[in-house]
């Protein structure tokens, strides 16, 4: 998929803090504009430089599940590329992966994945629905109160210094 931002002249154009929904997101950019924000309580966010030649690889929501949140999924946006870089229109190549549909997100059996707190179930949700949930989530107007707990999920475990 290719992405193209126009100018900051388009003011309001930007994509807005977000995980992936799936396993790993490749990105190829020349101009900034993609930041992340640091883990922890009070951080800031931080632009990605982008570096001729290298990718930026960014993992999604699915790795969390599957390692019980011993792998994260940063909380990310994109602006408008700073300094002079504004005036350019910002184009983004950009390859996710995901799970199959049918992929059921639980934690992997695996000694070296933390094991479920006390007490803890899992969830049953496949790829497919999780996308779904997280796509409508993002819409105003699909928000309701009672879900907003189950759609942080990722983005609490995301946003903590240390496991
Ligand atoms: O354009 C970028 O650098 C990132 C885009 C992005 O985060 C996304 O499409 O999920
Ligand atoms: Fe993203």
């Amino acid at each position: 998929m290719i992405l193209r931002r126009r100018s900051q002249s388009m003011i309001g154009e930007r994509l807005g803090e977000h995980t992936d929904f799936g396993s790993v997101t490749i990105l190829f950019n020349r101009l900034g504009g993609l930041q992340v924000l640091l883990p922890g309580e009070g951080t800031e966010w931080c632009y990605v430089r982008p570096l001729a030649g290298h990718a930026i690889v960014n993992l999604g929501d699915a790795m969390v599940k599957f390692t019980n949140g011993l792998l994260r999924s940063n909380i990310h946006r994109v602006v408008s590329p700073p300094g002079e870089q504004a005036g350019e229109t910002r184009y983004s190549l950009v390859y996710f992966a995901r799970p199959e549909d049918d992929v059921v997100l639980k934690r992997l059996e695996s000694p070296v994945i933390p094991p479920l707190a006390e007490g803890d179930e899992e969830e049953e949700i496949n790829a497919k629905d999780w996308i779904i949930r997280r796509a409508l989530k993002k819409r105003v107007g699909n928000f309701k109160e009672e879900e907003w707990e189950r759609n942080q999920w990722t983005e609490r475990i995301s946003a903590r210094s240390r496991i």
